[in-house]
């Protein structure tokens, strides 16, 4: 079991910052949506630059244009793209593709698909990398999680990794734990915390005792 720890509201020298105090406990660290917006693909290429030992997830939620944003992403340094899994078929066959060529992964995203068990068994069969379950901040604010969703695809998923994303913070996580998924993505339950090397750091120890 592995953890990545998602960056959504800083700067790149604010990522760099966090970066710095909690890289030994993390094995992922994660270029959130927001950033990529406000910053572009350079935020993926200036994180790797700095940090090149650790893997870097652009959490792109490619949605169509698979293969060319695979692409883009890739030359910034990314090892991780995603994409969503209420996206094409073709796009999701695309992306895969594309990161075979570079040598890089992709994450489903399954945010907001409706179906997921049966689009997890879908999605497995493309060649997909990890396979996530994700409460985003709208359902978060509703007092929704994503604990159910993550057995959900442990059964169902014989290929991917499986992978949980959405609100979990070190009260949660042993729940998290139990149902054993292949990789814990952190974002507040890191960043948000005063002393977020404290977090970080007990997160792993956890992580590594299960
Ligand atoms: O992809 C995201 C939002 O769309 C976040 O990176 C993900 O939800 C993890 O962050 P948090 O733990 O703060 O919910």
């Amino acid at each position: 079991m592995e953890l990545q720890l998602a960056l959504d509201l800083v700067d790149i020298p604010g990522a760099k910052q966090v970066i710095k105090d909690v890289e030994p406990y993390i094995d992922i660290v994660e270029i959130g949506t927001p950033v990529v917006i406000n910053e572009g693909l350079r935020a993926v290429k200036e994180i790797k630059e700095a940090f090149p030992n650790l893997r870097v997830l652009a959490d792109l939620k490619i949605m169509d244009a698979a293969g060319y944003e695979v692409m883009k992403a890739s030359e910034a340094g990314a090892d991780i793209v995603t994409i969503l899994g209420a996206s094409e078929d073709a796009s999701i066959r695309g992306a895969v593709e594309e990161a075979r060529k570079q040598g890089r992964q992709i994450l489903v995203d399954m945010i907001a698909v409706k179906n997921l068990e049966q689009r997890a068994r879908e999605v497995d069969e493309l060649g997909v990398d990890y396979i996530c379950v994700h409460t985003g901040y709208d359902l978060q604010a509703a007092g929704q999680n994503s604990f159910e969703d993550l057995r959900t695809i442990k059964r169902v998923v014989k290929n991917a990794k499986t992978a949980v994303a959405g609100g979990i913070k070190l009260e949660s996580l042993p729940e998290v734990i139990q149902a054993e998924p292949d990789l814990v993505i952190v974002g507040g339950g890191i960043t948000g915390q005063a002393d977020q090397k404290a977090a970080a750091s007990e997160m792993q120890r956890l992580i590594r005792q299960a």
